[in-house]
């Protein structure tokens, strides 16, 4: 995991993130210079030469980092420890960012022509769940943990139904229906907290889902629940992963990259 400051995860959790860097204007984007696309619906994410350095630091973490990842795809890097993927996903979730380079929205028609100019990628569009979710959760109770960073003005009936609403979506899409909603979330089992912590990113409806090492500390029957239930999203939306677990991941991956130090990423397919 990475060691440089971030805002308090309770903040971040909740994605109320740091400003995104603006785009490149529209007439500098060429589709030879494609770099890092996801995919949403017919909008592609797209980012390209990628490079952080730390700031107070002299060395790149990040080395014109480039990838493409299509739509309702699951993408995962892997590579060794220190490498830099922890941060490529935070600089991804508009956590920080970049030194130079960008990350952006693209459309394309089914020709591969893009339709209109990139806008940047939106931190609200990404939801983040961190190494080891459950250390950072701030509520006594399941609602409140999932509905932390929902409108607070629950008297108003509007945002009531649109609570109620997104709680039941996000609960369902991760199988925490039954367990009752003022139950601590630390007194859940560990697969169910992983479970927790996904509904928490799922209830902001974001189309790009990054996770960084979701199996880790999980018992077997546990990282086996958290696998099937990333294939059940990924029929929703789009997921990049940073792990190690490459052989219980590998059914679910579409493209895989490796990041060497130097945080030099390259694209590296799996074994079946
Ligand atoms: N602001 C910073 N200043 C100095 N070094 C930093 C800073 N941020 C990250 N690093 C270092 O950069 C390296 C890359 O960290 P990062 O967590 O992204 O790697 P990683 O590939 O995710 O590692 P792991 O697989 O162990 O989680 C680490 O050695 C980290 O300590």
């Amino acid at each position: 995991m990475t060691s440089f400051p971030i805002p308090p995860y309770s903040v971040v959790n909740r994605r109320l993130f740091v400003k995104l860097p603006k785009p490149n204007p529209p007439n500098s984007y060429s589709k030879k210079n494609r770099a890092f696309e996801i995919s949403c619906g017919h909008s592609y994410f797209e980012a390209r030469d990628i490079k952080y350095r730390p700031p107070g630091t002299q060395i790149n973490l990040l080395n014109d980092v480039s990838f493409t990842l299509p739509e309702k795809s699951f993408g995962l890097i892997f590579g060794r420890s220190g490498s830099g993927k922890t941060t490529l996903l935070q600089l991804i979730a508009g956590l920080t960012k970049p030194t130079s380079g960008s990350i952006y929205v693209q459309r394309y028609s089914d020709d591969g022509s893009p339709t209109q100019p990139p806008v940047p990628l939106s931190s609200e569009r990404v939801g983040i769940v961190f190494q080891f979710p459950e250390r950072y959760f701030v509520a006594d109770n399941v609602f409140d943990e999932i509905t932390f960073g929902l409108p607070r003005q629950k008297s108003d009936l509007k945002v009531k139904e649109l609570i109620a609403r997104r709680l039941e979506r996000a609960i369902t899409s991760v199988g925490l229906n039954g367990i009752p909603l003022d139950k601590n979330p630390n007194s859940l089992s560990g697969g169910y907290k992983r479970r927790l912590a996904l509904a928490v990113q799922l209830v902001q409806s974001p189309e790009l889902l990054v996770l960084d090492e979701p199996l880790a500390g999980l018992d077997w029957k546990a990282r086996a629940d958290v696998v099937k239930l990333l294939k059940n999203l990924k029929k929703e939306l789009t997921i990049l992963v940073v792990s190690h677990d490459l052989k219980e991941l590998t059914p679910l991956v579409d493209k895989s990259w490796r990041m060497d130090v130097g945080g030099l990423l390259s694209e590296k397919p799996l074994p079946a």
